[in-house]
C-alpha cells in the first residue's frame, strides 16, 4: 500500500480537488491512504478566527463567515445543488457557530485546536465527496480516532504504540475495498477532545499512517518539482535533488526547510520507508526519493533561511562567568516552556541563543530568566544556515546585513542576521 498526502496549496481550489481526484484515479490499482490539509491558506485564517473569538473581537463572524463562503464557493464548483456533502460540512460549521456564541471558557490553545481543526474536518469531506463522483470508491474516516495524542495543545504528543494498534486494526481492511480519505494535523485526547501536531504537521500525519502500515513509500505532493537546495520562493538558481538522505533531510528540516515538517522523517527511517516529495502538478515527474544512503555526495550548498527569530543574551548579575549551573538553570526555563533553541553559543561572560517567536510563551521565558541574569534580546532575525557550503559561499548571503552571531562546523555554517 501507498500514503499519500496532499496539502493546503494542491486543493487550494475546485480545479485542485479535481487534480487530486486524476492522481489518486492513476493509482487506481493499488491500496491507497489519502491525508489531506485544510484547503488553501484556510488554517491561517481560522487562526485568527481563534484569536478574534479568545479575545471576543467585533470582528470573529466576519472571518467565520469567509471561510465558509470560501468552501461553499469551491462545492458549489464541484457539486450540485442537494448533494450530502453540503450538510456534512454545514454540520461541521455549525457547531463552530454554536461555540462563538458563548464567551470562552477555556484557555488559548484548547479553543485553538477545536476551532483550527475544523480546516481539515471540512477540506477532507470536500475530497472523499469529490473522488467519490469520480467513482473512486472513497472512505471518509475521522484521523481523531487512529491519531492518539497527549493532551498538549498545538502540539500534541502522539502515542504510536496506541495509534499503530489501532490503525493497524481497522484499516487494511478499508484499503482492500476503498481509497481511505483522512485528515491531516489532526489528533484525538483520551478524553476524546481534538489536538493539533504543530502547523505544518499533516507530513508527520502520513509518516505515521505509513510507518504502522508498513507502507511501500509515502508520497508528499507539493507545488515544487521536489526537495532543492533552497527555498524557490527566496532564491531563483535553485536545484532539484533526484535522491537524498534521510541524514540530509533531518538536517535541512530541523533547521527550518519548509518544505517537510521537521518530524515526518523519523518514522519513515525507523520503518525503513521512503519519502517521495512529488510535485502536485505533474504526476509522472519523478520528484525527489528520501531514503536510507551510505554516502551522499551534495555538490552545491544547501541554504535555510529561517524568518522571524529571537536572540538572546543571557549573562550573570554580578559578571562571574557562566558557569554548568548557570547552564543548568537557563536551559531548565527553555524545557518548561516548550521553547526550542535553534542555535547557540557560550562566552566567558554571556550565553546566546536563537529561538523562533513564539505567542505568549516568549514573555513568560523573558521574566524567567531576567529572576537570575541579565537579559538582552534582538526580535525580526533570520537564522541562515548554509549545509556543505565553500569558503566563498558565506559572503553573498550575508552582503548587506549584520550578523550578530555566526558558527561553523565541517559541514554547516549557521548566521543569525538582521
Ligand atoms: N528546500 C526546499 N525545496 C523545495 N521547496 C521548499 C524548500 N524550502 C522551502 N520550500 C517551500 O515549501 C513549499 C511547499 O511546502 P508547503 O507550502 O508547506 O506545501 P503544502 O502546504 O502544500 O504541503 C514550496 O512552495 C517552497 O516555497
Ligand atoms: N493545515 C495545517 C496542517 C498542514 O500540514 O498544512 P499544509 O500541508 O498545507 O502545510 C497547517 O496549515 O499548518
Amino acid at each position: 500500500m501507498k500514503v499519500f498526502k496532499f496539502g493546503g496549496a494542491s486543493v487550494k481550489d475546485a480545479a485542485g480537488v479535481i487534480n487530486l481526484a486524476n492522481i489518486v484515479k492513476k493509482f487506481s490499482g493499488e491500496h491507497l491512504l489519502v491525508v489531506v490539509s485544510a484547503m488553501g491558506k484556510t488554517t491561517n485564517a481560522l487562526e485568527k478566527l481563534a484569536r478574534a473569538y479568545f479575545d471576543q473581537g467585533d470582528d470573529m463572524h466576519d472571518i467565520f463567515e469567509e471561510i465558509k463562503q470560501y468552501h461553499y464557493q469551491i462545492m458549489h464548483e464541484l457539486f450540485a445543488e442537494g448533494h450530502p456533502v453540503f450538510n456534512e460540512v454545514n454540520n461541521t460549521f455549525v457547531e463552530i457557530d454554536w461555540m462563538l456564541e458563548d464567551e470562552p471558557q477555556d484557555h488559548f490553545d484548547f479553543i485553538y485546536d477545536q476551532i483550527v481543526s475544523i480546516g481539515e474536518l471540512v477540506s477532507t469531506r470536500i475530497v472523499d465527496a469529490c473522488l467519490n463522483q469520480e467513482d473512486i470508491k472513497s472512505r471518509w474516516i475521522d484521523v481523531r480516532s487512529y491519531i492518539h495524542t497527549d493532551n498538549t495543545y498545538r502540539a500534541g504528543q502522539v502515542n504510536m504504540e496506541k495509534s499503530c494498534a489501532d490503525i493497524q486494526q481497522d484499516i487494511p481492511a478499508l484499503l482492500e475495498k476503498h481509497v481511505v480519505v483522512t485528515q491531516g494535523f489532526l489528533g484525538g485526547t483520551s478524553e476524546n477532545f481534538t489536538t493539533t501536531l504543530g502547523r505544518e504537521g499533516s507530513d508527520y500525519t502520513a509518516a505515521i499512517f505509513a510507518a504502522c502500515l508498513k507502507a511501500e513509500s509515502a508520497t508528499i505532493w507539493k507545488d515544487v518539482p521536489g526537495v532543492l537546495n533552497a527555498d524557490p520562493k527566496l532564491f531563483s538558481d535553485t536545484v532539484k535533488f533526484d535522491e537524498l538522505s534521510y541524514n540530509e533531510a533531518i538536517e535541512m528540516t530541523y533547521y527550518g526547510a519548509t518544505v517537510i515538517h521537521p518530524k515526518t522523517i523519523k518514522p519513515l527511517q525507523n520503518a525503513g520507508i521512503p519519502l517521495l516529495v512529488k510535485p502536485f502538478g505533474d504526476a509522472n515527474a519523478p520528484g525527489t526519493v528520501i531514503r536510507e544512503m551510505e554516502y551522499q555526495k551534495i555538490t552545491k550548498p544547501i541554504v535555510i533561511v529561517k524568518p522571524n527569530q529571537i536572540l538572546f543574551s543571557i549573562s550573570a548579575k554580578d559578571y562571574s562567568f557562566i558557569t554548568e549551573n548557570h547552564l543548568s538553570d537557563i536551559f531548565g526555563l527553555f524545557a518548561q516552556n516548550h521553547i526550542a533553541i535553534n542555535t547557540m553559543q557560550t562566552s566567558a561572560l554571556s550565553f546566546s541563543a536563537c529561538i523562533d517567536t513564539y505567542d505568549n510563551r516568549f514573555e513568560v521565558l523573558l521574566s524567567g530568566l531576567q529572576k537570575d541574569f541579565k537579559v538582552r534580546y534582538n526580535t525580526g532575525l533570520q537564522l541562515i544556515t548554509i549545509r556543505h557550503y565553500q569558503t566563498g559561499d558565506i559572503q553573498s548571503f550575508t552582503s548587506g546585513k549584520t550578523v550578530l552571531l555566526e558558527q561553523f562546523s565541517r559541514n554547516t555554517a549557521q548566521m543569525v542576521v538582521k
